[in-house]
């Protein structure tokens, strides 16, 4: 088996949620094997096609190479609607807290509320084509969810009632839109990567990349694997409020991006979907056990925001 496993998502739309199909007992299966051995898996045929994925890249790329004093008015924190919502420059956040500030920039889009402001200027159609993305993956996340539960024997809406209002202000659910840019020859920092060593925080991850690579996965022996761009694959992991409230059974890996190979001037891209229960979802392990102790989804988010942006 490869590393990561690629899973076919074409038996669920086929199984129309039936689960005594054979089929969809199979997919929970795999879903299960992927989650508790890895922590990540490829999922094809999810009707996200490589189109589109192109096309919020495209329009993303033009807001990163604006000049800077175009993108300051949309930073991260100046919002008072929500925290975690916009642009986030170079070096400023460190997902290995240890460790120099990223080789990335990222926007996160977290509020769809109307008073949002949004890059406009040379823009056309930024708002509508984030939003609409952030609505395919929504979608999807669901069906996922439904499988995740059902592989644990759970009932298919178990992790969807704590996911109600995902593109609400009652739930931090993130689409964050990444560009890393060239690095220049001899400017990397002793330890600095595109993307420090991390697990994610909340529930799953879905991930999108451009070609070039760079992102790789710890597996269980301890060694970092690659885990390349699939096209027309979906990337999801499993995240850490999700370890938790599975008592251990579903993994959350840890992951990082590398900077290119010294020499190699080229850009990079990702659009990662951040799923995140609501905010006032009380985190309790599934298996009625007292592993961990409950807590409220928003309250953990926001102590390992703290985490990534607290040091200077
Ligand atoms: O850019 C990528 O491929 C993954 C980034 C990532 O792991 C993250 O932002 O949490
Ligand atoms: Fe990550």
């Amino acid at each position: 088996m490869a590393f990561i496993p690629v899973v076919d998502f074409a038996v669920y739309k086929r199984s129309n949620g039936d689960i005594t199909d054979k089929n969809l007992q199979e997919l929970c299966k795999e879903f299960r094997n992927a989650f508790t051995e890895v922590g990540f898996v490829y999922l094809k045929n999810t009707e996200i096609d490589q189109n589109e994925v192109a096309q919020v890249m495209d329009i993303s790329k033009k807001f990163f190479l604006l000049p800077e004093e175009q993108k300051r008015p949309f930073t991260r924190g100046s919002y008072t609607i929500n925290v975690n919502h916009g642009w986030v420059p170079s070096e400023v956040e460190r997902l290995n807290p240890q460790c120099p500030g990223d080789l990335k920039e990222a926007f996160n889009i977290t509020s769809l509320s109307k008073d949002i402001k949004w890059p406009s200027d040379g823009l056309d159609g930024f708002r509508d084509i984030q939003v609409n993305f952030f609505n395919r993956c929504k979608d999807l996340t669901l069906d996922v969810l439904r499988i995740m539960a059902l592989s644990l024997g759970l009932d298919p809406e178990f992790f969807l009632q704590a996911h109600s209002y995902i593109g609400s202000d009652k739930n931090d659910t993130t689409l964050r839109t990444l560009y890393y840019p060239p690095v220049k020859a001899g400017s990397v920092k002793e330890g600095q990567l595109r993307c420090g060593e991390h697990s994610d925080y909340g529930s799953i991850t879905l991930v999108f990349q451009s070609h070039e690579g760079g992102l790789q996965v710890l597996s269980r022996k301890g060694e970092f694997i690659s885990a390349p761009s699939i096209p027309e694959t979906v990337l999801i992991n499993i995240a850490d409020l999700m370890q938790r409230w599975t008592s251990d059974v579903f993994v959350s890996a840890v992951h990082r991006v590398l900077p290119p190979p010294e020499g190699d001037s080229s850009t990079r891209q990702s659009l990662v979907f951040f799923v995140h229960p609501d905010n006032d979802a009380i985190i309790t392990c599934c298996d009625g056990s007292d592993k961990y102790p409950p807590v409220r989804s928003l309250d953990y988010l926001l102590a390992r925001f703290s985490d990534s942006y607290g040091r200077k």
